[in-house]
């Protein structure tokens, strides 16, 4: 760890620029986690990243593990990535036309992810799981989904229910401002617990459209699917004629190059991408088997349009990002992933703190329980004083980690196994400083 991290962080000007920024944003900020609300600490305030690490405008720089939410598979300002977004900029930021590299991106997502025959691509996660729900409703013609608890699938009415990430952090599963008629068709039970999905079946079988799952969760903190939960879900859609959708904005490319899909082995009718199809752009996917995307307009009835989607800018990022991942990539995360955890895990052990880590790839979650954590309802039996204080420390250590226990760390292809070993030497004076 580098001299300078071991000074206390510095943070004058962001203490500064963040009370300015409350004058004008709701609570100063663009996205709620970004506040630090919970954790009760000033916001990181970036100005610049590179490689594995972020530095800040009070001029602190940390080993970054947040990777702007899971998009950063690649690391900050990737050379290539940033090269392809100059290139495309110069000739125009966009047209509302086709243009080729479109097709291109859609190309290379339908022969990576299983499931995907037709793509569309949009803004963000949130639009992509929207209209991926719009789409099993129309397709079906039946009005009920089922989500798991605690599993965040961007903030459209019907998914805002019980769910995880920054609502769950501020302690708001269920937003006002949902109509309770539209509440009425989401139906929630708990991560990897097929036995309540059957009964949700047995009663409501008939009448629902979709079970939507993150097939890792990674909203209320990192929870890997139980075995054989992804096949039984597979096996109660078909079953009830319900489509069955991946949201895999966090885990797409993430997990592998196939996607949690392809890790799995378990194929669903449509499919949610975001995050690293970005680049780190603002960008969104939902696509599937040909016969229901070819329901969505101009091809069928089913209606959803945007402005900037398949931005040109956008396109650049996530296909040069994408061109960039392959199975070493993948093998290099795996051993990154198991090595930080591991790491973590002697920690824990040798200083007597409760802790279970949850790992799947180059997503990790350290809990704060001795429970093993595969549901919502153990996720936040967690310590959450024990996390805000360890979430203190590691930023003092120079490591930027998401400000809540029910968000993951993403390890990118740019850590260097020197990161990882300073992180489990800050994460041992993080817990040892409890
Ligand atoms: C699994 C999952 N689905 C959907 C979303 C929504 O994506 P976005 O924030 O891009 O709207 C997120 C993250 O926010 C997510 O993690
Ligand atoms: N966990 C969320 C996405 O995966 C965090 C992003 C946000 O709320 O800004």
């Amino acid at each position: 760890m580098s001299e300078q991290n071991r000074q206390p962080r510095r943070e004058e000007r962001s203490r500064n620029a963040f009370e300015e920024a409350k004058q004008y944003m709701p609570g100063g900020v663009n996205s709620p986690v970004r506040a630090f609300k919970s954790v009760g600490l000033t916001p990181v305030y970036a100005d610049h990243g590179t490689g594995s690490r972020i530095y800040d405008i009070d001029g602190n720089s940390f080993i970054d593990y947040v990777a702007s939410w899971g998009p950063l598979i690649m690391g900050h300002a990737h050379p290539e990535v940033i090269s392809a977004i100059q290139e495309t900029a110069v000739k125009g930021t966009s047209f509302g036309a086709p243009t080729l590299i479109e097709t291109e991106m859609a190309k290379l997502v339908c022969e990576r992810v299983p499931s995907i025959d037709v793509v569309r691509m949009v803004n963000s996660g949130t639009e992509a799981t929207m209209s991926a729900i719009r789409l099993a409703r129309g397709a079906t013609g039946r009005s009920k989904i089922l989500k798991f608890e605690g599993s965040y699938h961007g903030h459209a009415d019907s998914l805002l229910i019980k769910a995880g990430s920054g609502v769950a952090t501020l302690g708001l599963p269920d937003s006002p401002g949902v109509p309770e008629g539209v509440a009425a068709n989401t139906i929630t039970v708990p991560y990897n617990d097929l036995e309540s999905v059957r009964l949700a079946f047995d009663k409501f079988g008939e009448q629902i459209a979709a079970i939507i799952v993150e097939p890792v969760a990674g909203n209320m903190g990192v929870v890997p699917p139980a075995a054989g939960f992804l096949e039984g879900l597979r096996r109660i859609t078909v079953e009830y004629g319900s489509l069955l959708i991946f949201d895999e904005v966090m885990t797409g490319f993430r997990v592998g190059l196939h996607s949690a899909q392809g890790r799995f082995g378990v194929i669903p009718d449509l499919t949610c991408l975001g995050k690293v199809i970005g680049g780190g752009l603002p960008v969104g996917a939902y696509g599937g088997r040909r016969d229901l995307m070819e329901q969505v307009a101009p091809v069928g009835p089913i209606y959803q349009a945007g402005t900037l989607s398949g931005n040109p800018l956008a396109m650049a990022a996530g296909y040069t990002t994408l061109k960039l991942l392959n199975e070493e990539v993948y093998t290099r995360l795996e051993e990154l992933g198991a090595r930080l955890a591991a790491g973590f895990e002697k920690n824990a052990k040798e200083l007597g703190v409760p802790v279970t880590i949850n790992r799947v790839g180059s997503m990790v979650c350290p809990f704060f329980t001795d429970q093993a954590v595969t549901n919502y309802d153990v996720a936040k039996s967690s310590n959450l004083d024990h996390f805000r204080a360890y979430f203190g420390h590691m930023l003092q250590e120079g490591i930027s980690v998401a400000p809540s226990q029910f968000e993951g760390m993403f390890i990118s292809g740019v850590h260097s196994i020197q990161d990882i070993d300073d992180t489990i030497e800050a994460n041992y004076n993080a817990l040892k400083a409890l």
